[in-house]
């Protein structure tokens, strides 16, 4: 493409010399990427300084620069007030608008994102649709899976990302769109049908300044929707009636609003719900018509995911039978109040809950089906919000019999700093153990563990591994549990 033509979307820029007649074939914001022929646009980010690497890129033959601050370079220097904003629009333009052609479903909120995008992952392909989803776990296009580093990728990633789908004939694209990724432009440049929030509760404050400016990032998915009207496309924005932040949502956005929930009055809503250890069955009441849902998946909070979905699946003109179909047909998601079962008298369960609301929701519904103990193995991760860590450790010890504090990702951070950190608030009754190494505490949990009883492994669900330092090493709270449960049998 021609370099005049992509920056033609920009309004303003300057340039340090013509440009005429420069041509690129890719744009790159990261130097160990850049290959011969592509612009490289500098992003001065939270560790290092993208203008930093210029002759990295010149040298790897980047044939010009796009940048913020004022630099010398033996390149073509295009100057803009905001990198990482241009990044968005140029990506965007670059892939030739992708999302303008594939419809988008964004999903944010604290908790129940990823399991919101698996539930309108099975509703969409129950109607033979091809689906591309990203999230937490990994991005997905049809059936090929490919692994991913952030739940939310930069704009860059992004853009290609649905080029790539559109390319691969998806129909239907879904997304969790994390609070940093709003707060840090990396969706500017899509382009969403449908934006559906899940809940709001303390997260992320290492990164927001509290929990307003938290839900401010969150809102700013609602005002992207935008505020032109096509009959043919209508625009939605899916909200949970039963959450007060979802108030500043709806002000957020000049777009249809519809809402869902178990108690104030929605537009779709879950009726007579039955809770059960095996499952979950509601009526779900909707302007379309009601239906029963009978879900093997379990827990109160799972009820609002399933409504988020269905409501968002409505809007889209899914038929309720459908959406009934999927919902039926899912038997859980990856890491999600995962059971191991290795024909064990007690109940073993992984889950990502590494939020003190989602602690205490999958806790909660520990402690509703348990016949005899609750255990709880948790911990939290590091160098993230250190103000939950008292938090979760008061949640644990509250609902659990017994709770075992262990590591999590301690990534940078001390362990027992972290640990010490949790434990700091706990009065001497309370009934704990600190074992900080994760496969220990895990391994003593089920050592302990009689007939009947719940051990609820919490935080890290469908990880594969645990970053201590700055390394990964393989580890998986399923494998590990397994390999304890198989050898207390022996
Ligand atoms: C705090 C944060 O979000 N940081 C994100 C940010 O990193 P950063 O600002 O530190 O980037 P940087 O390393 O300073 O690099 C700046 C620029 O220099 C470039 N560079 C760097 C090195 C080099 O040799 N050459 C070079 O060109 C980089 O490519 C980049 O363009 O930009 C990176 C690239 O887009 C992200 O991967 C990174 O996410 C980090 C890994 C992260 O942990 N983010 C978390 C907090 C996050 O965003 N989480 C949410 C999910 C939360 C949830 O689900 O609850 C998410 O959406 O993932
Ligand atoms: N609607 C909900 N309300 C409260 N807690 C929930 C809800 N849905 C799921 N949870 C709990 O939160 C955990 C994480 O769920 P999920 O992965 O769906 O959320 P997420 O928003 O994608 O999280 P992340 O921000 O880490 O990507 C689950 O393992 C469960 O413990
Ligand atoms: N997306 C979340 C995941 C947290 C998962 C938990 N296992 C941890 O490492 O803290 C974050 O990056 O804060
Ligand atoms: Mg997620």
């Amino acid at each position: 493409m021609n370099l005049n033509e992509l920056l033609h979307v920009l309004p303003f820029y300057k340039t340090s010399t013509t440009i005429d007649g420069v041509e690129i074939n890719a744009i790159e914001m990261d130097s160990r990427e850049v290959k011969p022929g592509c612009v490289f646009v500098c992003i001065s980010g939270f560790t290092v300084d993208g203008h930093d690497y210029i002759d990295d890129a010149v040298k790897q033959g980047a044939v010009a620069v796009i940048v913020e601050k004022q630099v010398e370079a033996s390149v073509p220097v295009i100057t803009v007030d905001d990198t990482n904003r241009a990044l968005s629009v140029l990506a965007s333009k670059f892939f030739n608008y992708p999302t303008s052609k594939l419809p988008l479903i964004g999903v944010t909120g604290t908790n129940g994102k990823t399991t919101v995008t698996y539930l309108l992952d099975e509703i969409f392909k129950q109607q033979t649709k091809k689906t591309g989803v990203i999230g937490t776990i990994q991005l997905k296009i049809g059936e090929d899976t490919y692994p991913i580093s952030n739940t939310t990728p930069d704009a860059l990633s992004l853009q290609r990302t649905f080029h790539k789908m559109l390319d691969e004939d998806v129909d239907q694209a879904i997304m969790e769109v994390s609070s940093h990724a709003l707060d840090m432009g990396r969706v500017y440049g899509c382009d969403y049908d449908i934006a559906i929030f899940t809940n709001l509760s303390q997260d992320h404050l290492d990164y927001h300044s509290n929990l307003q400016d938290y839900l401010r990032a969150k809102s700013l998915l609602f005002a992207q929707l935008g505020n032109s009207y096509d009959e043919q496309g209508r625009k939605f924005a899916v909200l949970n009636a039963d959450d007060e932040a979802s108030d500043l949502l709806k002000r957020s956005t000049a777009q249809h609003v519809m809402t869902y929930g178990c108690h104030n009055q929605a537009t779709v809503m879950a009726k007579g719900i039955q809770l059960g250890a095996a499952g979950t069955s509601f009526t779900l009441t909707s302007p379309v018509g009601d239906i029963e849902i009978s879900s093997r998946l379990i827990g109160m909070f799972n009820v609002y995911n399933m409504l988020a979905a269905s409501t968002a699946a409505i809007a889209a003109n899914v038929p309720l039978t459908e959406i009934k179909t999927a919902l039926e047909q899912i038997e859980g998601v990856n890491g999600r109040f995962e059971p191991v079962v290795e024909g064990q008298n007690y109940a073993v369960i992984v889950d990502y809950a590494h939020t003190p609301d989602s602690l205490e929701n999958v806790l909660q519904t520990a402690r509703e089906f348990a016949k005899n103990n609750v255990y709880v193995v948790v911990g939290c991760g590091g160098d993230r919000d250190r103000t939950k860590r008292p938090l979760m450790a008061s949640i644990a010890v509250k609902y659990a019999d017994h709770a075992i504090f262990t590591s999590d990702n301690p990534r940078t951070e001390d362990p027992q700093l972290i640990l010490d950190d949790m434990t700091a608030g706990l009065g001497e009754s309370s009934s704990y153990d600190v074992i900080i190494d994760r496969k220990t505490a895990i391994s003593q949990a089920i050592g302990h563990a009689t007939s009947d009883d719940i051990i609820l492994i919490a935080g890290k669900g469908h990880e594969t591994y645990q970053i201590i330092g700055h390394t990964k090493y393989d580890f998986d709270d399923r494998e590990v549990a397994r390999k304890a449960i198989r050898s207390k049998e022996k």
